[in-house]
């Protein structure tokens, strides 16, 4: 099984300790984890850790037989797949050639039909077929940003890694990009990790979220336990109140503190 397993993760920039002791157990695939905190709890600097950018000062990051902390990057790419925060390519590439080249990036140079035809699929399932032929360099904030998710989930790895996907999307398209990401996840046994500031869109496309506050985990558990605990509050500096909608989705009410 290809579980993951962070424990006691220390990490920083050279001296400066940014993430202490996180442990995230038995991540299984197929399952989909909100990564929630505040700004500058340590949320991206734990996605590089984990996709090889900054080496940890201590600890594991293991997935399946795989230590990623020693890991090659060939081997790495091969099963991990990043989307940083600062995505962008400027290049004078077409959308399908730039999914193309994210694609190839993790295996061999020579393209196959296969190759083609797995570039058209996710831009068929992200609904942007019609940007194919568009140069990346005049896309729109938001169409950059889905263009980026494809080219994590061309690759087809067992781990994918997007740091704050929505953050240029309209409201529509939120939806619509994390119920593609849920579906695809979903069909092909990958872990997806996904950092969120948008409580409740975590609650409704997550299966477990991981709390993050000041470098350390502060809670991780199903959305329902983890959104209803008091260092919800604590760590945001907001009240809040958990509701169930009538369409049994969970509702973060929060207002900031008196
Ligand atoms: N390259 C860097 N060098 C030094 N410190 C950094 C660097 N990148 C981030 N930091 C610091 O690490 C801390 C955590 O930042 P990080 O980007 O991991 O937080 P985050 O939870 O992703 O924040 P946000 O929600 O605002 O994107 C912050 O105090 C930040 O200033």
């Amino acid at each position: 099984m290809n579980n993951l397993n962070i424990t006691d993760l220390g990490a920083g920039y050279g001296k400066v300790t940014i993430l202490k002791g996180i442990t995230v157990s038995n991540v299984k695939p197929g399952e989909f984890v909100g990564l929630i905190g505040p700004n500058a709890s340590g949320k991206s600097t734990l996605f590089k850790s984990i996709a090889g950018i900054i080496r940890p000062g201590t600890g594991t990051i293991s997935l399946g037989d795989i230590d990623l902390v020693t890991a090659g990057r060939a081997q790495r790419s091969r099963r991990v797949a990043y989307m940083p925060q600062a995505y962008g390519c400027n290049a004078a590439l077409s959308v399908f050639e730039c999914i193309l080249l994210a694609l190839k990036q993790a295996n061999r140079w020579r393209v196959s039909s296969d190759d083609l035809d797995r570039v058209a699929d996710i831009l068929a399932e992200l609904e942007l077929s019609h940007l194919a032929d568009k140069g990346i360099a005049l896309l729109s904030g938001g169409q950059a940003q889905m263009v980026a998710v494809a080219q994590t989930l061309v690759r087809q790895p067992d781990l994918v890694l997007l740091d704050e996907p929505t953050s240029a999307l309209d409201l529509h398209h939120q939806l619509s990009i994390l119920a593609t990401v849920r579906r695809v996840m979903k069909k092909r046994g990958m872990i997806v990790i996904a950092a969120l500031h948008d409580l409740n869109l975590a609650a409704q496309f997550c299966d477990r979220l991981v709390l993050l506050g000041s470098g350390a985990v502060l809670a991780d558990g199903p959305p329902g336990k983890v959104l209803a605990l008091s260092s919800i509050e604590e760590t945001y500096r907001v009240k809040t109140t958990l509701e169930q909608t009538r369409r049994n989705t969970l509702y973060v009410d929060a207002r900031l503190s008196a």
